[in-house]
């Protein structure tokens, strides 16, 4: 044998001794940094990869990174689809909702219950759940209204079917993203009756009240088109359109806000993800215009603050609201609008608070007359419960059967308005 091949073979089993030296030490590092909690899994990719001086690897470990950071980016814009076509439903159907507020007669009929219900209401629930059905078909609909009358009424299906397939909003995306439009006006009546929903605890479950406030639409006053997501119960995306309020946040509620609405400056959309905070934005007739994040007002004197309260007497007791105010020390007058404006007047701090107090023991509030402008309150600083302080629970069907009234106001004040409700109502 050569010197040259005696150091040959000597470099060559110095290399697979210091190969051996370098895997086990490997080893031990990768066993402590399995065990270290602290240790995040890109980062143990790029050590492996530093150890193994894989070029794969790093590729990999450089995707797991992107791929963390975008389901990172996702999640804290989870339901952003939803929101944004919602959104847009609201829009529309507000503006057909205009149409018809601006029309002397409404095509008013009377429902079993004799309340009113006209071709706005039934023209709006059409539009909403074609763009809801459009994108989640498999997602569920309660809402308020549904077709049976209809079918035995041509010419009221008629008046509203000229309505549904002329009310489009000026934007060619935007009215793609909602589906388009509806087939005919036998599809029509299909579409309102898929919000036959029961509702309850599990899935995906969208809320739709078409015109709440009929009454105040017919006055001439506050109503809003309201929408809502609940995944298992709980709600996770709200939007109301408002089109007869202000558009300017700062405004203050005025005592006649709920009479004698004009378009001027008016028209208002609020909308809010769980989590993701409260906001505001004009009502338009196209896309999305800016939105504005909303906030609660602090109350620091009780004898400065409002409270909003139902028009009508027969929603809500006006003489208990007026004994709790007292005792709460306000002194101002109790602003009367119609509908869950009333939500989105105080969770911008245009007002404070807002009252509903039961007029009888059987009535059960509908989870599409809250179930928007319980979370659009929350998510601005406020808390929403009933009378005896405990959280909507929209989880039990079409009616909140487990909640009696309404308490809307600033969390850091909720305490003390539900500990006079509670006087009062004890003394009652
Ligand atoms: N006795 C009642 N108590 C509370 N709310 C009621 C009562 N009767 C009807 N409502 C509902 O009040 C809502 C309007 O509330 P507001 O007074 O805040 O504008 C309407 O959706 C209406 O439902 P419905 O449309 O079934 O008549
Ligand atoms: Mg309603």
């Amino acid at each position: 044998m050569t010197v040259d091949k005696i150091k040959q073979q000597k470099k060559a089993s110095s290399h697979t001794f210091y190969s051996k030296i370098l895997f086990v030490f490997s080893l031990i590092v990768l066993i402590l940094a399995i065990f270290s909690s602290r240790i995040s899994f890109p980062r143990l990719s790029l050590i492996a990869s530093h150890l193994t001086g894989s070029a794969n690897t790093i590729t990999a470990t450089s995707r797991s990174t992107i791929t963390t950071t975008s389901t990172q980016k996702m999640a804290s814009s989870q339901y952003a689809k939803e929101l944004e076509v919602a959104q847009l439903a609201v829009q529309r159907a507000a503006r057909l909702t205009k149409r018809v507020f601006h029309e002397k007669a409404k095509g008013t009929v009377s429902k079993d219950d004799k309340s009113p219900v006209t071709i706005g209401d039934f023209g709006a629930q059409a539009l909403i759940i074609s763009a809801l059905k459009a994108n989640f078909p498999s997602d569920e609909i309660v809402a308020e209204e549904e077709a049976a009358q209809l079918r035995e009424d041509t010419p009221l299906r008629d008046q509203i079917w000229e309505l549904v397939k002329s009310t489009k909003l000026d934007d060619e995306a935007a009215e793609q993203l909602l589906g388009g439009a509806i087939k005919d006006a036998d599809a029509m009546l299909e579409i309102i009756d898929q919000g036959n929903s029961k509702g309850g605890a599990k899935g995906r479950i969208w809320t739709i009240d078409p015109i709440d406030g009929t009454k105040g639409f017919l006055r001439g006053g506050q109503y809003a088109v309201c929408l809502g997501l609940m995944v298992d119960g709980d709600v996770k995306v709200g939007v109301l359109g408002c089109p007869n309020l202000p558009v300017d946040d700062a405004a203050p509620l005025a005592a006649d806000i709920g009479t004698n609405a004009t378009d001027e400056g008016r028209g208002v959309i609020f909308s809010a993800v769980q989590g993701q905070g409260a906001t505001s934005r004009p009502l338009g007739t196209a896309g999305l215009a800016e939105g504005k994040s909303i906030a609660m007002k602090p109350i620091t004197e009780m004898s400065n603050a409002s409270f909003c309260e139902s028009v009508e007497a027969g929603h809500s007791d006006q003489g208990v609201a007026g004994q709790i105010a007292q005792k709460l020390g306000i002194t101002k007058p109790s602003v009367r609008m119609d509908s869950q404006a009333k939500y989105g007047s105080i969770a911008r701090g245009a007002g404070d608070i807002y009252l509903r107090l039961p007029t009888s023991k059987s009535y059960q509030e509908k989870i599409w007359d809250h179930a928007a402008g319980d979370l659009i309150v929350r998510e601005a600083g406020g808390q929403v419960t009933d009378v005896s302080g405990n959280r909507l629970d929209f989880s039990v069907g079409r009616t909140l059967a487990e909640n009696k009234g309404v308490i809307a106001a600033p969390a850091a004040v909720h305490d003390q308005v539900i500990k006079v409700v509670q006087e009062v109502l004890g003394q009652q």
